[in-house]
């Protein structure tokens, strides 16, 4: 799996969250092969002129529209047939403050539908086979390189159900999701949100509030944080242990996040190779990690030292996983080469009914 790096296959110490459940657990996007060798770096940005979201200059646009037909909300698949706005995943009545047509990352339980529900036994069936197979066939947490750490299935099944559920209230809620989009006409086949800080793929930069229609991201909820402190506790827990065998093993620096970037990675969704490097100088020059949480069908994820798809390494980032990258690989380049349709958890998708494809979730420090 994992290029460069080293997996340890002992049983690992995700410390009472493992045990009482399953091991825890934007989107951006344009073609990787524009990218082959080429200049890219974005998210949030770097060397290039381009923007994280990708070369050409993007701008935001919003999923519904202020006035100018050029703000037409886009028609995103499947939502609108589905029925964006009564997915059962809404816990009450959420609505857009622009009266907008939101991007809703679950789909509504079609009464019509033919597919049968799967029960309860049937559910607690896979998912405990998910487990067997998790602890036999693949180490909880992987060192991919120095600074870099993959938590296989971190987020537990509750978590992770939970995750999707307030991303899909927020993501309906003013400041919720849109679709980035680039001057030059070309789309992102992605649905971004921001909690904490707003960033700008045009001006690649952090901000207070949206530049084009002036909403305040939503606050980062406190469940998220927790789970990412658990993670780094994990993580540098192992790297002890590890750092006892090697001495290239450094930990990972605490850290408070203040931003987190939501994507929603439709199936043919991508993100080209990009560096995350518009937060302040001291958070890279400390190293602060970035923590991404993926839940939904499986990325083929790269990541690598120079803006090469040819030479970047590939992981898979499955549904609960968590990867952080901090330290000597806090300026890594990376993307997404692609999503693996219908890999998604079956439980998952039933429970909270997310949509075909990827949820992502990175947070950061300001
Ligand atoms: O989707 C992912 O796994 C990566 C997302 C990312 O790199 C970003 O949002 O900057
Ligand atoms: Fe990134």
């Amino acid at each position: 799996m994992a290029g460069g790096g080293d997996e340890i296959r002992t049983p690992a110490t995700f410390p009472q969250r493992q045990k009482s459940r399953l091991p825890r657990g934007s989107v951006h996007e344009k073609s990787l092969e524009h990218q082959k060798k080429g200049p890219s770096s974005s998210s949030p940005s770097v060397n290039s002129n381009k923007s994280p979201l990708q070369m050409a200059t993007p701008v935001a646009q919003p999923q519904k529209p202020l006035d100018s037909p050029l703000h037409m909300p886009k028609p995103v698949q499947l939502s609108e047939s589905l029925g964006s706005r009564s997915s059962p995943c809404s816990s009450g009545s959420v609505v857009s403050d622009s009266g907008a047509a939101p991007f809703d990352i679950c789909i509504r339980d079609d009464k019509c539908s033919i597919k049968l529900k799967r029960s309860l036994l049937e559910l607690n069936r896979e998912k405990r086979r998910e487990r067997e197979q998790l602890s036999k066939e693949v180490a909880p947490l992987q060192h991919l390189r120095p600074g870099m750490v993959l938590l296989k299935k971190f987020l537990k099944h509750d978590d992770q159900v939970d995750i999707i559920r307030r991303c899909q209230r927020l993501g309906l809620s003013s400041g919720g999701f849109y679709t980035p989009g680039y001057r030059d006409g070309a789309k992102l086949s992605l649905q971004m949100m921001c909690l904490g800080k707003n960033w700008d793929p045009s001006s690649r930069s952090y901000g207070d509030k949206r530049p084009f229609d002036g909403a305040q991201p939503p606050s980062i909820p406190e469940v998220f944080r927790k789970i990412v402190k658990d993670a780094i506790q994990a993580s540098n827990e192992f790297l002890k242990q590890k750092g006892r065998a090697a001495s290239d093993v450094d930990e990972l620096p605490p850290l408070s996040p203040d931003i987190c970037l939501v994507n929603f990675y439709t199936s043919g969704g991508k993100l080209g190779l990009h560096q995350d490097k518009d937060e302040t100088k001291p958070s890279l020059h400390k190293g602060l990690p970035v923590v991404s949480f993926s839940l939904g069908d499986t990325a083929e994820f790269l990541y690598g030292d120079v803006n090469d798809v040819d030479k970047a390494s590939k992981v898979d980032l499955e549904s609960g996983d968590v990867l952080i990258f901090g330290g000597k690989s806090r300026l890594i380049f990376h993307g997404v080469s692609r999503i693996k349709p219908k890999t998604a958890p079956n439980w998952l998708t039933d429970e909270a009914k997310l949509r075909p494809g990827r949820l992502n979730l990175t947070f950061r420090q300001y």
